[in-house]
């Protein structure tokens, strides 16, 4: 056994709590032969996964290799791009997201969307966590107030900034700038969250508490993040997909990615020698 690997399952093995069981958990989106187009550039080729309810996916692979493009096509971001064209089909609990009478509004409320660089709106800390509820009209003091709480409890946050809650986002440092993404993406009671690299931009301490959030939210949540970091993939995931060239290498369970690959490129690229 490489010594990549050794170290990657020693860390899996110290954090990796609690790994769902996927053969138990059900299907909660399911990608069935999907091809991706910006204009003529095919981006993406005959992409075929399922990731379970309440688990954790990570997609790794080289850059440019279409991750967060497929990221992007399990919310329909990618549609806000001009030109862009799909083939096959994606459900979200056997709907399929790209049928005519699909709804948009309401898919964007299931799964919500945190990014790399963390975005908040110039407004107070109360008013980010409460921007969906509101644009979706709860006018309620009180269901408002109680959301924030629990949101930011939820995004490990409340201790941090409960005495402060008119105060600008801006203020906040990067870590709970990105926690608080993370909280003002739950107030929609979404039922996946797709996380592209959240904590790339974050020191190592903050990028523990991502981690350590991440863990807890899949109790409740499907997460699918993409990252760059092996070892956070290891670390937090129950499946992992390699993408090379969009094409899907190789998905299955965290562990058998990283210690017993089918596919020699996998292999290559997890032990280092490409990438
Ligand atoms: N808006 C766009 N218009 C045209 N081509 C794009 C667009 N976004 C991405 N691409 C192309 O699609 C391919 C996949 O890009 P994507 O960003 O999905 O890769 P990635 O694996 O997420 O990369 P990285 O790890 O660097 O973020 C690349 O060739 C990229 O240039």
């Amino acid at each position: 056994m490489s010594r990549l690997y050794s170290e990657i399952i020693n860390q899996r093995s110290v954090t990796g709590r609690g790994v769902t069981n996927l053969s138990e958990a059900s299907t909660k989106v399911s990608v069935d032969s999907v091809d991706f187009w910006y204009g003529t550039k095919q981006a993406l080729f005959n992409i075929s996964l399922e990731i379970r309810d309440r688990s954790v996916a990570a997609f790794i692979g080289p850059s440019g290799c279409g991750k967060s493009t497929f990221l992007r096509l399990l919310n329909r971001m990618n549609d806000l791009i001009e030109g862009t064209r799909l083939t096959g089909t994606i459900r979200l609990d056997g709907a399929d997201i790209y049928s005519n009478n699909a709804n948009l509004v309401d898919l964007r409320r299931r799964v919500g969307m945190v990014f790399q660089k963390s975005n908040p709106f110039p407004k107070s800390i109360y008013e980010n966590v409460i921007y969906g509820p509101r644009m979706s009209g709860v006018r309620d003091k009180a269901r408002l107030d109680f959301l924030v709480e629990k949101c930011l409890k939820q995004a490990a946050l409340w201790n941090e900034v409960k005495d402060r809650l008119n105060h600008s986002a801006l203020e906040l440092s990067g870590g709970q700038q990105q926690r608080l993404c993370i909280a003002r993406a739950l107030a929609t009671a979404p039922e996946v969250l797709l996380m592209d690299e959240p904590a790339s931009a974050l020191d190592p301490a903050s990028t523990a508490q991502i981690e350590d959030l991440i863990f807890e939210l899949k109790k409740q949540y499907t997460i699918v993040i993409v990252t760059h970091n092996m070892q956070q993939a290891a670390r937090v995931s129950d499946a992992t997909a390699f993408f090379f060239q969009g094409q899907l290498i190789e998905f299955g369970p965290t562990e058998q990615i990283f210690t017993t690959p089918h596919q020699k490129q996998t292999e290559d690229y997890i032990t280092g020698r490409f990438g």
